[in-house]
């Protein structure tokens, strides 16, 4: 004990220790408590109104200012007034820092004992007070560990932008617009708040339903036997589109009619003698563009794709056609003229190509082919039927991963499907 009879401040703190870590009995301390409370209060005070009366020390101030500032025991030397009068006004002061803060304390565990508050819980309070006027984000609470800043969004859901493979490749997406929105709003979201980004999170884990649904444009010349397998595949849903338009040079082709029958707008292109109410390439071009069409498919059409249109929709108008390309493709390579040429050049394989629509005939990336076999008596008209089944299944897939922005670009040009079965498989 020092001259004032008090308990020196060490012993408060252990109190305060005890109390929080609650190895102390919530009322015993409340009962004990108000002395100390007392105590500080008058430590608190009478500094104040002894400095102001006769500049000494008090009793309370030798107290506080005898632990723990063991250089403040200079002021009972008397012989070197300057130093130990500048360390007794520093030591006092720090003393009356001590008072205060005791003085907090005793305030906060008085509080706490008579609203059996937890100690920790009003500190904890304060502080998410503190940090509740300070910041917008959310603050994430030990008890819902769900809001905890260690969660990410998976980055599986999304189209991945960059492949590791032997080649190197970068993702230009097909993306729609929405699935890009949503991506970059998720980045957007993590810089927020967590809370909000599990939100986003949930909705990215079933982002197939989220990618926008595409509008299809499919040009025809002849029977639209691929077009048919396409709109089928749409209205079973197997391909995450719609044919909103068809487009044909020939009025009465059986695609056309088709057509018709599944009440899909036809539309005549290009302009010809005979059928002089067909459009041009501009009109077709703002025609496609009210229909809010995304991608353009070629299915047997055999008229040259115009410049506009192919700079309207970059990268967006693909063709199947009925021959491994670059072999038995280019002008008056069509129909039949196609299965002739490679049973007369011995070939002895055969299959359809899809490829991406340039400004000439059959010269644009190729996208997928599949391999038929050519057999030594094969007809054309064989081969013709052997080369189509594996064209109704190939153009389904495609236009499957086309409308699931699954198509991406190697660095060196070559456009590959990513596998829906194993996103981390390309072909
Ligand atoms: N800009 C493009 N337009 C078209 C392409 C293309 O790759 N780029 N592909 C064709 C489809 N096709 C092969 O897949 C093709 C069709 C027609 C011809 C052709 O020689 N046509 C004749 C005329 C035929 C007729 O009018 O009956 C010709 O132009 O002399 C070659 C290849 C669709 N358009
Ligand atoms: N060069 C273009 C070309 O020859 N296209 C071919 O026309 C046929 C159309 O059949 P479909 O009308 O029954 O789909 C398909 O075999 C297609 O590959």
């Amino acid at each position: 004990m020092d001259q004032a009879g008090l308990p020196p401040p060490l012993f408060f703190y252990l109190f305060i220790f005890l109390k929080t870590t609650q190895f102390l009995p919530r009322l015993l301390f409340s009962l004990i408590f108000p002395f100390f409370f007392l105590h500080s209060l008058a430590a608190a005070a009478i500094p104040t109104f002894y400095s102001r009366r006769r500049q000494v020390s008090s009793p309370s101030l030798s107290f506080f200012s005898s632990f723990p500032f063991p250089f403040s025991a200079s002021h009972r030397c008397g012989r070197r007034k300057g130093i130990s009068h500048s360390l007794s006004v520093s030591s006092s002061l720090l003393s009356l820092a001590a008072s205060k803060l005791s003085l907090f304390f005793s305030f906060i565990v008085i509080f706490s004992g008579f609203f059996s508050l937890d100690f920790c819980e009003l500190l904890m309070g304060t502080q998410s007070l503190f940090y509740g006027l300070c910041s917008k984000s959310v603050i994430p609470s030990p008890k819902n560990p769900r809001n905890s800043l260690s969660s990410s969004p998976p980055s599986h859901s999304y189209p991945s932008c960059f492949i590791k493979s032997k080649y190197r490749v970068s993702f230009r997406p097909q993306c729609s617009p929405a699935s890009q929105r949503l991506r970059s709003l998720s980045r957007l979201e993590c810089k927020n708040s967590v809370e909000k980004v599990s939100n986003v999170v949930s909705e990215k884990e079933d982002s197939t339903t989220l990618i926008k649904r595409k509008r299809l444009a499919v040009f025809v010349s002849g029977g639209g036997s691929n077009f048919r397998s396409i709109h089928q595949a749409c209205v079973e849903g197997s391909v995450n589109g719609d044919v909103v338009v068809l487009v044909s040079n020939k009025q009465a082709c059986g695609g056309a009619q088709y057509a018709r029958d599944k009440n899909i707008p036809v539309i005549l292109f290009p302009k010809t003698k005979d059928g002089p109410d067909a459009l041009s390439p501009d009109d077709l071009v703002n025609v496609l563009r009210r229909f809010e069409v995304d991608f353009i498919l070629l299915a047997g059409y055999l008229k040259l794709i115009p410049v506009e249109l192919i700079r309207a929709y970059p990268r967006s108008i693909f063709n199947i056609h009925p021959s491994l390309l670059p072999a038995f493709g280019g002008k008056g390579y069509y129909g039949m003229k196609v299965h002739k040429a490679v049973i007369a050049s011995g070939a002895r394989y055969s299959g359809p190509t899809i490829h991406f629509v340039d400004e000439h005939y059959d010269t644009g990336r190729i996208l997928a082919q599949r391999v038929v076999p050519v057999l030594a008596n094969d007809t054309a008209e064989e081969l013709a039927a052997r080369v189509l089944r594996e064209e109704h299944k190939l153009y389904v897939e495609v236009t499957s991963a086309l409308c699931e922005d699954r198509i991406v670009w190697r660095e060196d040009g070559v456009p590959l499907i990513r596998s829906k079965v194993n996103p981390k498989e390309y072909y």
